[in-house]
């Protein structure tokens, strides 16, 4: 489905290349999430991948066309959904999706069905220019959903979402995901890529720190902690600390809590891949 050996990408100008020997497989029906921090080169390698940026060296196969060299026919089986994507302003928000639909040559799925799926019916006559950056988020969703894909790549697509809009972008992308699409996006939201891809790939300096589902991700990196509330002072003010598990028996301090009789509660707490990501990438993601 998705096939880069190798790929290197350098911006002309810049003196290191931006992706730089990088390989990757994704699968049919697949939902891949890149993660990684800001300037890693995940819009590169999606921009790379829907062949907009063609001067890269290795392989890199999305559909069966190598992507630089990829035809017509390719753009009518890949939907992109990049961060501000262009709509026309002083048309609505179904009068913009029934442009674009024309642009396909293959019966496009029916505009005001993406709407509401998108949660967007009831806006379908604001004018773009009025629509909030969560809507224009779901807007560019559902015009990359407008030729049924085979593959979906979206730039941050979870952006301006509210927990209600997420949770219905992540109903539509399951929904697609089961009617074999795959589905390619980046995201710096951890939650959303953990609860949405069936594998996440850390981008670091352009390079592919590790691929993994976001389960094993955790249990290899993520390290278990125990929390600590104590009533530190006389005036019983609550205080918490945090205790790695592995180990804890011999923390000098975790036993002085113990002994204290101050401990009001105490309870473990999973990683967070923003942790897992630290420990990985020897950095925090911004
Ligand atoms: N057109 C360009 N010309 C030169 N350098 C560029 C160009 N576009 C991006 N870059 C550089 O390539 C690197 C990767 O950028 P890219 O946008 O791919 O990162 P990103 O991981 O998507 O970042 P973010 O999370 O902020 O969107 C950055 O150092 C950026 O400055």
């Amino acid at each position: 489905m998705v096939e880069a050996r190798e790929l290197t990408y350098q911006y002309a100008g810049r003196v290191e290349p931006t992706l730089g020997g990088l390989t990757l497989r994704i699968a049919r029906g697949e939902i891949f999430g890149l993660l990684g921090p800001s300037g890693s080169g995940k819009s590169t390698l999606l921009n790379v991948l829907t062949g907009r940026l063609k001067r890269y060296t290795g392989t890199v196969n999305v559909l069966g066309w190598e992507a630089a060299a990829a035809g017509p026919g390719f753009y009518e089986r890949i939907g992109v959904g990049f961060e501000s994507p262009g709509f026309y302003e002083r048309f609505t928000a179904l009068d913009n999706l029934r442009h674009f639909r024309r642009l396909y040559s293959s019966s496009a799925t029916d505009p005001e069905r993406l709407l509401r799926e998108l949660g967007l019916a009831e806006s379908a006559q604001l004018k773009a220019e009025q629509l909030s950056k969560g809507m224009r988020m779901r807007l560019g969703v559902c015009r990359a959903l407008l030729g049924d894909p085979q593959l979906l790549l979206l730039d941050e697509p979870t952006s301006g979402l509210d927990p209600k809009s997420e949770e219905r972008l992540r109903q539509v992308l399951e929904g697609r995901r089961a009617a074999g699409m795959t589905i390619v996006l980046t995201t710096h939201n951890m939650k959303a890529a953990v609860q949405l891809c069936d594998r996440i790939g850390f981008l670091v300096d352009g390079r592919m720190q590790l691929i993994d589902t976001p389960q094993a991700v955790m249990q290899r990196y993520g390290e278990r902690i125990l929390r600590v509330e104590h009533a530190e002072s006389e005036d019983g003010a609550c205080q918490v600390e945090r205790f790695a598990l592995d180990g804890i028996g011999a923390n000098a301090r975790f036993q002085q809590l113990l002994q204290s009789g101050r401990i009001m509660a105490m309870h473990t707490e999973e990683a967070t891949l923003e942790q897992v990501f630290g420990s990985i990438a020897g950095r925090v993601i911004q």
